[in-house]
């Protein structure tokens, strides 16, 4: 392995093997951690879209709450899941099934359809072209401005569902889907997040199933894959320190080396990272 990669592998703070059960425990501690620091939260918030990353989220976050009322004798912790499709969702059924395994205390369905068609237009009432690549990410800022709304009117904070494999590659909309308070599953690679899945019970076409942000109008369902232009097996493999294609390798570094600025706060005049 040469530096670049032992470097990045430091960053991502990947581990090449997991215990299962044990990151299970942490990340559910480190939930319960946060709330009991700060007595103002009454537990957590986030959207779900049938995938793996926000199953997995959601199910250690309903976890984390549930224990808390049971430790406390009294029901004071939430989790909310929040349903928020663009107009009709290809994967419907997937993300109902999501839901019955994680049982959120409450459920939202905010379509996001009209909000973000508004800020379209009125972007393009001013001559602002907003190509289908761009209204996807507009899409994933409606998703987050939603996401926070409803934390502020129930004292919740949002959650992310970043993990190493999607931060090594800056595959998120910056202050999109990038945006939370907490980010409970970074460290672990996107087959590390299917072991915690599979050993929590869950239906196993959701953690089987291809990943996909599902952003563009003109692509539905695009697999992460063919948009990164590398697998998540190798994205994993490299998080793993194991040698992976000399191509492979390129994409992920040249993807990490332009996101870093997603990863970083803003930039201020103290800032030394990006010289
Ligand atoms: N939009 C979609 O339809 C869609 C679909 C699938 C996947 N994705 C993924 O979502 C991600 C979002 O796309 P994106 O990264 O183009 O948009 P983004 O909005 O997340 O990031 C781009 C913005 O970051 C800022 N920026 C760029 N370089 C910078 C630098 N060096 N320093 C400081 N700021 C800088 C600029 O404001 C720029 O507009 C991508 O990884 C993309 O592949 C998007
Ligand atoms: N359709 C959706 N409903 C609710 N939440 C969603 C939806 N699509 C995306 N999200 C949220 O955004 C993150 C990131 O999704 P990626 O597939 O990784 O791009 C996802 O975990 C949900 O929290
Ligand atoms: O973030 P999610 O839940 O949509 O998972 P995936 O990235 O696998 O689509
Ligand atoms: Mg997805």
């Amino acid at each position: 392995m040469d530096q670049m990669q032992k470097e990045i592998i430091s960053e991502m703070k990947t581990k090449p093997v997991i215990d299962t059960k044990e990151e299970i425990r942490k990340t559910i501690e480190f939930l319960k951690g946060y709330l009991k620091a700060h007595p103002f939260l009454k537990g957590f918030v986030l959207g779900m879209s049938g995938g793996q990353d926000s199953t997995l989220t959601s199910k250690l976050a309903k976890m984390a709450v549930d224990e808390l009322n049971q430790e406390q004798g009294k029901s004071v912790y939430q989790f909310f899941g929040i349903r928020l499709p663009y107009g009709d969702q290809m994967d419907e059924s997937d993300c109902l099934d999501a839901i019955e395994f994680v049982k959120p205390d409450k459920v939202f369905r905010v379509n996001i359809k009209d909000a973000v068609d508004a800020s379209v237009t009125s972007l393009e009432n001013v001559g602002v072209e907003v190509s289908d690549f761009l209204k996807g990410n507009e899409k994933a800022r409606e998703r987050m401005k939603v996401q926070y709304t409803i934390a502020a009117a129930h004292s919740l904070a949002v959650l992310g569902t970043d993990h190493s494999a999607e931060a090594v590659t800056g595959f998120y909309t910056k202050y999109g889907d990038g945006a939370c308070d907490l980010a409970p599953i970074f460290r672990l690679n996107k087959r590390q997040g299917k072991q915690l899945l599979k050993e929590l019970g869950c239906p196993e076409h959701l953690y089987n199933k291809k990943p996909t942000a599902d952003l563009e109008d003109d692509k539905p369902q695009l697999p992460d894959e063919e948009a990164l232009g590398v697998t998540y097996d190798q994205i994993d493999d490299y998080l793993e320190g194991k040698t992976v294609e000399e191509q492979a390798k390129k994409t992920i570094e040249t993807l990490y080396i332009k996101t870093e600025h997603k990863r970083n706060p803003p930039v201020n005049i103290f800032d030394n990272w990006w010289k």
